[in-house]
């Protein structure tokens, strides 16, 4: 079933580039794919993602999520469905980190509902995703004192604690070491296999793109150049990627 669907999108021209920053984009991505967006700093990926949320002003085209097109009145509804890691994680530092995977929450509940705290429910829920995510020492400690892989993981909880259909992700392992990289990708893996979320993340590592994404849809200036299996990316695209 089609979960994602980009027709002709187009964002505003950037003088700065002499072209609009998404130029055409055409996608279909089906419920439960894992997909990486690959392509050479300032190609648009991060832009195209942003899109899917609602968070760039398209001039031309349209975004359907679940059959749902995309408009003003149906975006908090579509935001519900989908999670997301911000490049650098986006993490509040001051708070702790159940803190942070609360603030994930804060859509689906009324200032009311918050004033002297989250409900219950919330807390241990977000106990629980910390818990499965390997964090459950470092639950109340503040996200300023926990590594890169770790804080990547309360960022992950926190797009979980929505409980999205999609969760797109922006750079997740960029900054950490082969250990926690592995460790962040191996998460994506099973939330991808075990509950059958899909994916979308942007990567820099064609080695882990293509051990762990069935899909690659490579971006070059805006534009999608590329939209297949990911063997052989590097002898094919060694002039949009080399990274
Ligand atoms: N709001 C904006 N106004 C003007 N130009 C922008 C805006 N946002 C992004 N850009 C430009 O659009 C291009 C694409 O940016 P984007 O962040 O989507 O690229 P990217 O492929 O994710 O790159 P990276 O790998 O560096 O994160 C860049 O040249 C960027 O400078």
């Amino acid at each position: 079933m089609k979960l994602i669907e980009c027709h002709n999108l187009e964002t505003a021209y950037a003088t700065s580039l002499n072209r609009p920053i998404l130029n055409d984009i055409n996608l279909d991505i089906d419920q439960g794919e894992f997909v990486v967006l690959l392509g050479l700093n300032g190609a648009g990926k991060s832009t195209l993602l942003r899109s899917l949320v609602g968070l760039v002003p398209l001039v031309k085209g349209e975004i359907h999520i679940h059959g749902l097109e995309m408009t003003p009145q149906t975006l908090p509804k579509i935001r519900r469905e989908i999670g997301m890691l911000f490049q650098g994680g986006g993490l509040i530092r001051q708070l702790s980190a159940i803190e942070n995977v609360l603030c994930g929450r804060l859509g689906m509940r009324t200032t009311a509902q918050t004033w002297l705290g989250f409900p219950k429910r919330d807390c241990i829920l977000a106990q629980e995703l910390l818990g499965q995510l390997g964090l459950r020492d470092k639950i109340y400690q503040k996200t300023s004192q926990l590594s890169g892989g770790q804080q990547q993981r309360v960022a992950i909880a926190r797009a979980l604690i929505q409980s999205p259909q999609i969760l797109l992700a922006d750079e997740p392992i960029t900054g950490l070491d082969v250990v926690a990289s592995q460790q962040v990708m191996q998460i994506l893996s099973e939330l991808n296999t075990q509950q059958g979320l899909t994916i979308i993340t942007v990567l820099h590592d064609l080695g882990i793109a293509a051990e762990y994404a069935q899909r690659a849809i490579v971006l070059d200036a805006g534009r999608v150049v590329y939209d297949g299996k990911c063997d052989n990316l590097q002898e094919q695209f060694s002039q949009v990627l080399s990274l």
